[in-house]
């Protein structure tokens, strides 16, 4: 890899006689990680632990992730290790057990909103956004896969949150940027650096701030995050906001074990994560929280008109005891797919369909058709999910892989029955067998496309976990 002049030259004047290891790191291989769902692997794995979060581990090597079901369950993320420093910042800044509105911003794949889906209690709400629509899909299925039931995906520019002003605790604004501290993951970013494209990108998180700032409530946080190290796209960016918005400025507690850089602009905080002195790559955060007092708005008495609508007592009764605590929810039916949305969000939910364009919300349950009726594959996949309303069957590695491929795959019994297809006791979606044939519902867009090798080889992170099954 061959660092850009201007690049190399600012960073050693940013890093002085570090600059050598600096350098030197970008050239070694990029550590692996990954982040656990606890809802649905509640065990502690034998592996080195990333210090600045409770559920996120190193791996001793990057296994193909492709052919692990467990990752197609959402039993756990592949995650960068620097990025995880947001729950610090939700932990030392917020009361996660209080019910929260969160938005994280620039949500697509999915790694900061799987991570904060985590974080928040189950009465708290969700709003993962991605402007770009094609990405708004893969934020979508990581988050069903994630299965938490609080989320709200929506594919908005940030420009449309000015209409729902106040409405946030919490905001996430990850921004995109020049991608510095991507470089050695990825060799594109190095091709499409330049000074022009560092101002570009500043000029357009100052817009991306001020387009979603009133959708902040005061006495709010904003957490800001970068991956790269450039003073424009951090630092001087959210000093300018500070001063712009007369926000407050936060600090966050370090361990120095962590080797997390502090640094300082006209009084605003900010951490750095840089390669030679984390396991991890470039990042950047900081925080700050919107002054002024929060008034809640006064409830209009006039009658209101709902967007959602609520699924009738006849359908709801089919689906009822397919999730263990149904009446936490609130059963919505929109032609014929029901959903379950958390029944302490029913207002706030009706609010963003009415402002937002909203692609996915709470779980999808069934389709419902006169008597017909079908499980959806977000069920499957949900924490909240009942699987005692249903027959289950446990894949050994090879039939589990092939059913994530859509192909055919064999079963017992012969009967009409809806069947939960399982992998180390974790759902991976359904089959329906009529006679003696199993149809395949995995959905098409998931499927893995990747052909399977001649030897199938499971290389967990659990090193003893390590499988072979000769085909
Ligand atoms: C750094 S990535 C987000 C990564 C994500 N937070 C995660 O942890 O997986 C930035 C995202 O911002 C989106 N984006 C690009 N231009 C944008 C804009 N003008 N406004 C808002 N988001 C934008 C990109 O499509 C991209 O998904």
């Amino acid at each position: 890899m061959e660092l850009p002049q201007s690049f190399a030259q600012r960073m050693k004047g940013q890093l002085g006689l570090d600059y050598t290891r600096f350098e030197e790191a970008l050239h070694q291989p990029a550590p692996t990680s990954i982040r656990l769902n606890r809802n649905k692997l509640p065990g502690q794995p034998s592996l080195p632990r990333i210090p600045w979060t409770e559920t996120g581990f190193y791996l001793p090597e990057r296994p193909q992730f492709t052919l692990d079901p467990r990752l197609h369950a959402g039993a756990y993320y592949v995650q960068e290790a620097s990025s995880m420093f947001l729950e610090q910042a939700l932990r030392q800044h917020t009361d996660l057990s209080q019910p929260l509105h969160v938005l994280d911003l620039c949500g697509a794949p999915g790694g900061k909103s799987t991570h904060i889906a985590s974080l928040i209690s189950p009465d708290s709400l969700l709003v993962a956004n991605e402007v770009i629509r094609s990405r708004a899909s893969i934020l979508a299925e990581n988050v069903t896969k994630w299965g938490s039931g609080n989320v709200v995906v929506t594919n908005n520019d940030p420009r449309d949150f000015s209409r729902l002003p106040e409405f946030f605790d919490v905001m996430v604004v990850d921004a995109p940027c020049s991608g510095e501290g991507m470089f050695r993951k990825d060799p594109q970013a190095v091709n499409e650096w330049s000074d022009e494209n560092v101002n570009l990108c500043a000029q357009r998180q100052q817009r991306i701030l001020m387009d979603v700032w009133d959708s902040l409530r005061p006495g709010g946080l904003l957490i800001y995050s970068t991956c790269t190290w450039n003073l424009a796209e951090n630092e001087q960016n959210i000093a300018w906001l500070a001063d712009q918005e007369k926000a407050q400025p936060l600090s966050l507690t370090l361990d120095p074990a962590w080797r997390v850089e502090a640094t300082s602009l006209n009084g605003v905080s900010g951490y750095r994560f840089y390669p030679h002195q984390v396991q991890g790559e470039g990042f950047f955060l900081a925080a700050l929280r919107k002054t002024g007092e929060y008034e809640a708005p006064q409830r209009s008495t006039k009658k209101k008109k709902y967007k959602l609508a609520l699924a009738g007592k006849k359908e709801q009764a089919l689906v009822n005891d397919w999730l263990v605590e149904p009446y936490r929810f609130a059963w919505v039916q929109h032609g014929e797919v029901i959903s379950a949305i958390p029944e302490n969000l029913f207002e706030e939910l009706d609010e963003l369909y009415q402002n937002m364009h909203v692609i996915y919300a709470g779980t999808e349950i069934a389709e419902v058709n006169g008597k017909k009726l079908k499980p959806l594959q977000a069920l499957a996949l949900s924490q909240h999910f009942n699987k005692a309303a249903f027959r289950t069957e446990e894949l050994v590695l090879e039939s589990a892989l092939r059913y994530l491929r859509k192909e055919d795959i064999g079963i017992s019994g012969n009967s009409n029955d809806w069947i939960l297809l399982q992998f180390e006791g974790l759902p991976l979606g359904w089959a329906k067998q009529v006679g003696s044939r199993l149809n395949n519902y995995y959905p098409k867009e998931w499927r893995i496309r990747m052909e399977l090798p001649g030897v199938l080889e499971f290389k967990s992170w659990g090193v003893r976990e390590v499988r072979k099954l000769e085909r």
